[in-house]
This record gives C-alpha cells, sequence and structure tokens, in this order.
C-alpha cells in the first residue's frame, strides 16, 4: 500500500511573503476554508510574533478550520515560541515550526555565530517548544547548501530533542534534484534516531526546479512536502501543490498518496489568485489558462481524435470542465471543421478546403479568431442576426465617487442602450452591458496587461465569463483600459452559443 504523504500548505505564510500578497484576517479564514476542502493536512498559517494581525489571523483560523493541523512559524527564539504557542490556544490540534540557518552563510554571516552554537540554539528551541506543544517541527534553514556531517548531527539532536517533523529546506533553491535527493538519503541512512520523525521537503524555485526537488526527496524517504497554491512564495515562489500532487497521481510508481481533492484545485487557485492579487502566467502547469488549451493544427487533430494523445491530466481531474480548441493561424482543419460543426456548419472535402483557404488569411491577421470570425468566413448575413456589436461607450469617473456609464449594443440586429453606475468606470460599463444581454454572465476572471511602462501603453485585457457553468474567454487590445474591458467582455459574449446571448 502507498504510504500516507502529508501535505503541508505554506500559502498563507511563505505565500504570504510575496510582495503585494498581504492578506487582512478575514481573507486568511477565506483561504484557509477553501485549503481545508482542498484536503491539505497541515496548514501553515503565520508567522505570529511578526505582528498583532498575523497573530490574530493564526488565532482565527485555529478556530475557523478543524480538519487541517494548524502550525505557527517561529525563530529559534523563545519569545517567538511563546507567541506562537499562544497563538495556537484555540487549535484543534496545533503545531510549532521552529528552526534556524544551518549552512555556512547563514551560521557566519546571517546568524554571526559557530556550529556549536547554533545546534545549542536549536535543541533549546526544539525542548522550550515541546513544553508548550506537543507537536514541534524544526526546519534547518538553507539546508540545501549545508556541511552534510553538520546536517546529520543537527537532525539526530533536534529529533533528539522532542523535533517529531524535521523540514530540510532548499531556503535559496539551489539543489540540483539528484543533489537534493541525496540529501534526504544521507539522513535517512545516517540519522540514528531518523524513524522518530518525518523528514519535510521545502523547496524553492530559484532555478524552477522545486517541483523536480520535492519529488526528489519524496523518492529518497521524506513524507511530508511544504508547497503552496499556485507556486507563490518568496522570490520566485516555493513547490506549488497543484505540481506535486498530480505529478504523484499522474505516477504510480512513486510510491506515496496524498488526501488532496484534486477535483478543488482550479476553484482554490482561482480564490488564492483574487484575494492576493497574484495573477497566474497562462501557461502555469495544471492551473494556467492555456494548461488544457491546444493551439495548433497537430496537436488539435490529435486531440480530437483522442484527448490522450497530448494530455496526461482529464482536465476534470482538476476541476477544468474542459480542454479547449483555440483557433490560430497554426490551426489546420481538424480545428477548424471542429469548431464549424459547433456552430452548425457540417462542412467537409471541397467546401472545408475552400473555408478553411479563407481562414487562413483572416487569422494570419488575427490572433484571436472567435465565433464571431467563423460566422463572418460563414457568411456576413449570419454576422448582424447572431452576435452583439458594441456600437458606442460612454463614462466617466471622480475620484471618491465610483463611475457612470452608457452603452449602446447591437443585440440580434437590434440596438440598445443602457447606463449604470459602479465602483468606477470600468465596473460600470460592465453593468450596463449586463443589463442589456438577456441571461446571467458571470465575470469569474479579470486580467488587465500594459505592455510596456509608458502612460500611453496599448493595455491588454483577458476576462473570462462563466455561463451555464462553461467558460468563455475575451480578449481586447486598447489604448483606453475602459474600452478594452467592455471590447473584451463582449469578445466573451459573442463565443457563447446563440441561445445564451
Ligand atoms: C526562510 C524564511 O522564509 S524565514 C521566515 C521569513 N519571514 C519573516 O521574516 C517574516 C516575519 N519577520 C519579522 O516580522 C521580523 O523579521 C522578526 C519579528 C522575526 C524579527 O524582527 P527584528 O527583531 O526587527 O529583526 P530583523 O528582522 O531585523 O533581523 C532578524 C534577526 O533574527 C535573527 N534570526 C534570523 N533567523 C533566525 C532564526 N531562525 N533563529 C534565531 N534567530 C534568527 C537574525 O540573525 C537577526 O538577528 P540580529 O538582529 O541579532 O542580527
Ligand atoms: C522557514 C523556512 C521553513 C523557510 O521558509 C525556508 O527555509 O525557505
Ligand atoms: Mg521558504
Amino acid at each position: 500500500m502507498a504510504d500516507k504523504l502529508w501535505i503541508f500548505d505554506t500559502t498563507l505564510r511563505d505565500g504570504e511573503q510575496v510582495p503585494g500578497c498581504q492578506l487582512n484576517t478575514d481573507e486568511k479564514i477565506t483561504v484557509a476554508r477553501a485549503l481545508e476542502a482542498l484536503g491539505v493536512d497541515i496548514l501553515e498559517a503565520g508567522f505570529p510574533i511578526s505582528s498583532p494581525g498575523d497573530f490574530n489571523s493564526v488565532m482565527e483560523i485555529s478556530k475557523a478550520v478543524s480538519n487541517p493541523i494548524i502550525c505557527a512559524l517561529s525563530r529559534a527564539v523563545e519569545k517567538d515560541i511563546q507567541v506562537a504557542a499562544d497563538s495556537l490556544k484555540y487549535a484543534k490540534r496545533g503545531r510549532i515550526h521552529t528552526g534556524i540557518g544551518v549552512s555556512g552563510y547563514h551560521i557566519q554571516h546571517k546568524l554571526r555565530s559557530t556550529p556549536e552554537a547554533v545546534m545549542e540554539r536549536a535543541v533549546k528551541a526544539v525542548k522550550f517548544a515541546r513544553n508548550l506543544v506537543e507537536e514541534v517541527e524544526f526546519y534547518a534553514e538553507d539546508a540545501g547548501r549545508a556541511e552534510p556531517g553538520y546536517l546529520v548531527q543537527m537532525v539526530e539532536a533536534v529529533i533528539a530533542a522532542g523535533a517529531r517533523v524535521v523540514n530540510i529546506p532548499d531556503t535559496t533553491g539551489y539543489c540540483l534534484p539528484e543533489q537534493y535527493g541525496a540529501i534526504i538519503r544521507l539522513l535517512k541512512e545516517n540519522v540514528s534516531n531518523i524513524d522518530r520523525a518525518i523528514i519535510a521537503t521545502h523547496c524553492h524555485n530559484d532555478l524552477g526546479l522545486a517541483t523536480a526537488n520535492t519529488l526528489a526527496g519524496v523518492m529518497n524517504g521524506a513524507r511530508q512536502v511544504e508547497v503552496t497554491m499556485n507556486g507563490i512564495g518568496e522570490r520566485a515562489g516555493n513547490t506549488s501543490l497543484e505540481e506535486v500532487v498530480m505529478a504523484i497521481k499522474s505516477h504510480k510508481e512513486i510510491p506515496v498518496a496524498t488526501g488532496i481533492v484534486t477535483q478543488r484545485i482550479y476553484e482554490t487557485s482561482r480564490i488564492i489568485s483574487k484575494l492576493m492579487n497574484m495573477p497566474i502566467q497562462p501557461n502555469k502547469a495544471i492551473v494556467g489558462r492555456n494548461a488544457f488549451a491546444h493551439s495548433s493544427g497537430i496537436h488539435q487533430d490529435g486531440v480530437l481524435k483522442n484527448r490522450e494523445n497530448y494530455e496526461i491530466i482529464d482536465p476534470k481531474e482538476v476541476g477544468v470542465e474542459e480542454s479547449s480548441i483555440v483557433l490560430t493561424a497554426r490551426s489546420g482543419r481538424a480545428a477548424l471543421k471542429h469548431h464549424l460543426s459547433l456552430l452548425g456548419f457540417p462542412l467537409e472535402g471541397s467546401e472545408l478546403d475552400e473555408v478553411y483557404e479563407r481562414f487562413l488569411v483572416l487569422a494570419d491577421s488575427k490572433r484571436d479568431i472567435g465565433r464571431k470570425e467563423l460566422l463572418s468566413l460563414m457568411g456576413e448575413h449570419m454576422d448582424h442576426a447572431a452576435l452583439v456589436h458594441l456600437d458606442d461607450v460612454a463614462y466617466q469617473g471622480k475620484q471618491g465617487q465610483g463611475g457612470s456609464a452608457s452603452v449602446t449594443l447591437s443585440l440580434g440586429g437590434e440596438q440598445k442602450s443602457s447606463t449604470a453606475t459602479g465602483n468606477g468606470p470600468v465596473d460600470a460599463v460592465i453593468r450596463s452591458i449586463k443589463q442589456l444581454i438577456p441571461h446571467q454572465v458571470i465575470l469569474d476572471e479579470f486580467l488587465i496587461q500594459a505592455m510596456t511602462k509608458g502612460s500611453d501603453d496599448t493595455c491588454k485585457v483577458h476576462m473570462r465569463l462563466m455561463s451555464q457553468g462553461k467558460p468563455y474567454h475575451g480578449f481586447a487590445s486598447e489604448t483606453d483600459i475602459v474600452l478594452a474591458s467592455a471590447k473584451a467582455f463582449v469578445d466573451a459574449l459573442n463565443k457563447m452559443p446563440v441561445k445564451q446571448k
């Protein structure tokens, strides 16, 4: 039977160290509840000595969630440890995570100490923590660059002092997978009391190796992995939860199993991205917008014949409704035929060839080919009847007073106008459009990206609308951010089936 792999989520501690990602207590509780539903085993809720707000967050999270073990971080400093223990007083099961730097760099140049004195502080800290809580985890900071013999002695000493989990961080993301795996193996083979503790991995992504190193650690005996949702964390980030969990699920030869409800991965990723104002790169493994999108002809043909030709994970397994076939100038006939048949045009042979030629000319000049473009390829008369046209947009806004907008759309050939107010001009414009369309759509994701750094820059807007449980992506580029938002919204509307608009 596979061993249990303990999933230690540090999104609310290491993840929250990202500049601009700081959360208030209510937001942290929302994230903690989402992580609990996802099935994480240990939830590192914060660094309680760092501020009254973080102390309060750890305390409130301890009250709000009951399944995961709640963990509080501290230095190897008695006051930190005492405050961490106080913050955990409502936790059903609390853990103190204390530790100290163990590499030559940290011992000499950060702590300005000696290896012997650092070992003494480590042992003292673990004993002090054990007097306050049952569960103590020790982190050997910068273990990835530590002298191996010293690391073995340190791990043996802290286990003897009462640590039940020993975390071996590659704090600077320096190790190669073979090197990191060898460190874990060294500890398994040379620490005399290692059977009394669980070894944990905690890898950073400075060389893009965090997931590979974590898996190397697991293959060599680690049974706890410290991860964050979307891989966020200090500098280049931490190992991402979704990557490790899905790598393990995809490779049965890794002899471990997790309790993660993988179908909740996508939703959890979005909740965290939104609350932390941290967009997810489109090509991010598992949760990126393009993780299940196929855009070149050979791939699209393969996926349409059998999804598994180009997908190692069923998107439903991670909570993504379905893979998508995106039409671009690199698409072939199979993809075009697929989209046309969805629109009710089952073309074959020379008819398909003829439309494909015209499609390629269009696709060479336009990056994103949607319903609107396909309908116009099939005959301009269809266009007016089936599409939403943005005829006019006017808006204004004043600091502290929100915004107002009026929008005119042509819907099914009929012109309609509406006005609305909102918390700013963009919100007002989107509300105006929503008032004009007959069915409910939810704006689920909204990204604005400036191309360069000038105030005269073109901004690119991406919106994801949900309608009847399905996602529709809209894109637009304009120098005017409000107009770009309106156009992206309408672009997504135009990708929905006619009856939904
Ligand atoms: C690898 C990691 O991610 S560790 C976690 C990183 N997270 C954070 O640092 C966020 C929380 N931190 C804080 O709020 C503050 O830095 C505090 C409250 C911990 C300390 O604040 P200050 O007392 O002002 O110290 P400051 O941050 O300037 O310096 C850190 C001190 O801790 C010492 N230190 C660092 N790590 C440890 C450790 N694990 N154990 C003991 N001492 C440590 C440093 O040597 C330095 O000591 P010095 O002032 O005697 O040189
Ligand atoms: C505090 C420890 C676990 C850490 O975040 C690191 O070493 O990267
Ligand atoms: Mg870290």
